[in-house]
C-alpha cells in the first residue's frame, strides 16, 4: 500500500523519509523520480521547477510498487495527487521561513511557499482528493520525533482500526491565515 508524505516544501518530508528508510521502509522520492525519468511536460525556468506529467508519474509509481502489500512511502509535495492515504507535515510560518531561507531560496520562492502553508493549500487539496488524511506538526521539533508520529499513524492504518490515531492526527488543527506577510 502507498502512504503519501506530503506538505509544503521545507516541512521536512525528505528528512523524515531518510529516517524511515533507515528504519527499513521503502520510500519513493517522487520529485527525484520525476526528474531522473523525465516524467514532466515542461520546464518552468522562471520558478526553477518542472511541470510534472501526473498521469505518467501515477503509472510509474504503480509500476514500481506493483502488488507489494508492504507500505511504500511516497515523498513529495505532490504525493497527495497520487496516494489515497496521506500524512501532511505542517510547519509554523516563522519556522518555515527560516528553513527555506537556509536553503537559499529566493525571497519570492520563500514567500510563495510560506503563503501556501498559511493558507493550508496542501492540506485542503489532500482533504479534497484523498480518502484519509492525517496532519503532523513539525514546528519546534526534530525529525526523529516527527518520525515517531508518522510510524504511529502507519501502524494505525495497517491495524485496520485507525480511530485513535485519527483522533490524535486529524486535519484542521492549525490556523495561520493571519500570518501572511
Ligand atoms: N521536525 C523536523 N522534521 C523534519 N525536518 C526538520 C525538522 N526540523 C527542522 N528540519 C529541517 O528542515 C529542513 C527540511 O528540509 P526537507 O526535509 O528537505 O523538507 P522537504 O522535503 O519537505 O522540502 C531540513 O533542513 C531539516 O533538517
Amino acid at each position: 500500500m502507498i502512504i503519501g508524505l506530503t506538505g509544503t516544501p521545507g516541512t521536512g518530508k525528505t528528512s523524515v523519509c531518510r529516517i524511515l528508510e533507515a528504519h527499513g521502509y521503502r520510500v519513493i522520492h517522487m520529485n527525484e523520480l520525476i526528474k531522473s525519468e523525465h516524467l514532466y511536460s515542461e520546464v518552468d525556468e522562471e520558478r526553477d521547477t518542472v511541470v510534472a506529467d501526473m498521469d505518467r508519474v501515477f503509472s510509474r509509481v504503480c509500476e514500481l510498487v506493483g502488488d507489494d502489500s508492504d507500505v511504500t512511502i511516497l515523498d513529495s509535495h505532490m504525493a497527495h495527487h497520487i496516494a489515497d492515504t496521506v500524512i501532511v507535515l505542517r510547519t509554523a510560518p516563522s519556522e518555515l521561513t527560516q528553513r527555506l531561507k537556509a536553503r537559499s531560496y529566493s525571497k519570492s520562492k520563500v514567500q510563495e511557499n510560506v503563503e501556501a502553508e498559511c493558507l493550508d493549500v496542501v492540506l485542503v487539496e489532500s482533504v479534497e482528493w484523498c480518502q484519509k488524511v492525517y496532519e503532523v506538526d513539525t514546528t519546534g521539533r526534530n525529525a526523529e520525533d516527527v518520525v515517531e508520529d508518522v510510524e504511529k499513524i502507519i501502524s494505525g492504518v495497517l491495524s485496520g482500526d485507525d480511530t485513535l490515531v485519527y483522533e490524535q492526527y486529524k486535519p484542521g488543527s492549525f490556523d495561520w491565515s493571519e500570518e501572511i506577510f
